[in-house]
């Protein structure tokens, strides 16, 4: 007897549920890569589920709540990413046909022990979803943002931002590059638009990033804009000593070394370093590296510089990371604050008097950035702000600099008025007396 061959498009369902399930239960997203799944048409698909479900999470919610009465089951297995995913496909994804979401739910159901008693309920759930799906495809986009984050960001950048905000997380990140040198064939070659300074964006591809031009050659790194931005603000000589903070993978390393500086790259995490280590050799740069906690390390000598990308609750992502705002809680970004604390006191501590602190944090909350700032410069006596001038930001950034001189960007900004937005960074520059 033969096995019973499995429905088309049911294995990319099975393994987009799994990457959905711990997304959900508090993994950060990573996309499937060809050894998740080897086909690159089905990965392509899967990975569309998966991102669809995770930007429209807000929207996906309200349909769960209106469409389950009593609720999700307990003790349900792969019933939610299942449902979610299914309710992606179905409202949000009407390309992939609404048969196979009704069809493909159900089997993936059957195959796990925990979820087969749940085929029926499904089915029901996916059919009065189908029967309405006109009506959740015009659900407000108020919705993609949990209330907690919502009040805060209008509070600090505006009602107009919100829409802004649902607009970017709805269309996810394009790829931005730093380079290390600006040559026109090779952006041309990678298709892509000039942003600010040595940022350039690629707006569609068709390959992975290890297979685009120049990659192989150690000639760019990908680096989202905003992220490109605190690096370019050290202004100390070339040859100067600095010292890179929470390094790892690297992307600040390398455009500190490209600056001309001595740098010493730090980070805690072992792993980490490995990668930020491969990521300098395949850029032909040098640094030295050091595994080490960043609130105790103690070096032989102070610094000219310190970067501190100070580990954050990371909202500014959302556009790749759609879950950190489902993730995070108003105690975790108290306890994010702490921290931050503890290597600004540390990072002052490796500066030489008259030396310069970039402190920057990929977060959009106020208590991680501007409040820090206050922080310090109660706490720390002889740090003083160096304000950053508008003149300083390319890429029609200008706006993103308050009247204080910090740096502010987030999702809905357009550098170098390219569509696609940018990550949410805070950037403060310290002097110490
Ligand atoms: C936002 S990532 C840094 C990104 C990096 N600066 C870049 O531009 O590529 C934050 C990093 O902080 C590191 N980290 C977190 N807590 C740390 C600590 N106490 N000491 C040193 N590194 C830490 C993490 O391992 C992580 O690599």
């Amino acid at each position: 007897m033969t096995a019973k061959k499995e429905p088309a498009g049911l294995s990319l369902r099975l393994v987009a549920a799994s990457r959905l399930r711990a997304v959900l239960s508090g993994d950060n997203f990573v996309a499937l890569g060809a050894n998740d799944i080897a086909d690159s048409r089905d990965r392509a698909t899967a990975n569309r589920l998966i991102t669809m479900a995770l930007r429209r999470h807000g929207q996906i919610n309200f349909i769960m709540h209106a469409l389950l009465d009593k609720g999700l089951p307990g003790k349900s297995g792969s019933f939610e990413a299942v449902l979610r995913l299914s309710l992606a496909q179905l409202v949000y994804l009407p390309d992939l046909g609404a048969h196979s979401a009704l069809f493909l739910a159900v089997e993936a159901l059957k195959r796990d022990k925990k979820a087969q008693h749940l085929t029926g309920l499904m089915n029901a759930v996916l059919r009065r979803a189908q029967a309405n799906s006109a009506k959740y495809w015009s659900l407000s986009d108020d919705l993609l943002i949990p209330e907690t984050f919502g009040d805060t960001w209008v509070d600090a950048y505006g009602e107009a931002a919100i829409p802004a905000f649902t607009d970017a997380l709805i269309a996810g990140a394009p790829l931005d590059l730093t380079l290390k040198d600006n040559d026109p064939d090779l952006i041309a070659a990678l298709g892509a638009v000039p942003l600010m300074d040595d940022s350039v964006r690629v707006e569609t591809r068709d390959r992975p990033v290890e297979g685009l031009p120049g990659y192989a050659e150690g000639r760019w790194w990908v680096q989202d804009a905003a992220s490109a931005l605190p690096a370019r603000l050290m202004g100390l000589e070339k040859g100067a000593r600095v010292l890179d903070l929470c390094a790892a993978p690297g992307g600040k390393t390398a455009q500190l070394i490209k600056a001309g500086y001595q740098v010493t790259a730090l980070d805690a995490d072992a792993k980490r370093m490995e990668r930020l280590k491969i990521n300098l050799t395949r850029l032909d740069y040098e640094a030295e590296t050091v595994t080490a906690d960043a609130a105790t390390f103690a070096p032989e000598s102070g610094f000219d510089g310190v970067l501190l990308d100070a580990p954050c609750s990371a909202t500014g992502t959302f556009r790749r990371h759609p879950e950190v705002i489902w993730h995070r809680m108003a105690s975790d970004i108290a306890g994010r604050v702490s921290v931050q604390r503890a290597l600004l006191i540390n990072a002052f501590r490796c500066l030489n008097q008259g030396g310069v602190l970039l402190y920057c944090v990929c977060s959009l909350e106020p208590e991680e950035g501007e409040a820090q700032v206050e922080w310090a410069l109660q706490h720390l006596p002889d740090l003083k702000l160096l304000p950053i001038g508008p003149d300083e930001i390319g890429g029609d950034l200008a706006g993103a600099v308050s009247p204080d001189g910090l740096l502010r960007t987030h999702p809905g900004m357009a550098p170098g008025r390219q569509p696609g937005g940018m990550d949410g960074f805070f950037v403060a520059r310290f002097g110490r007396h």
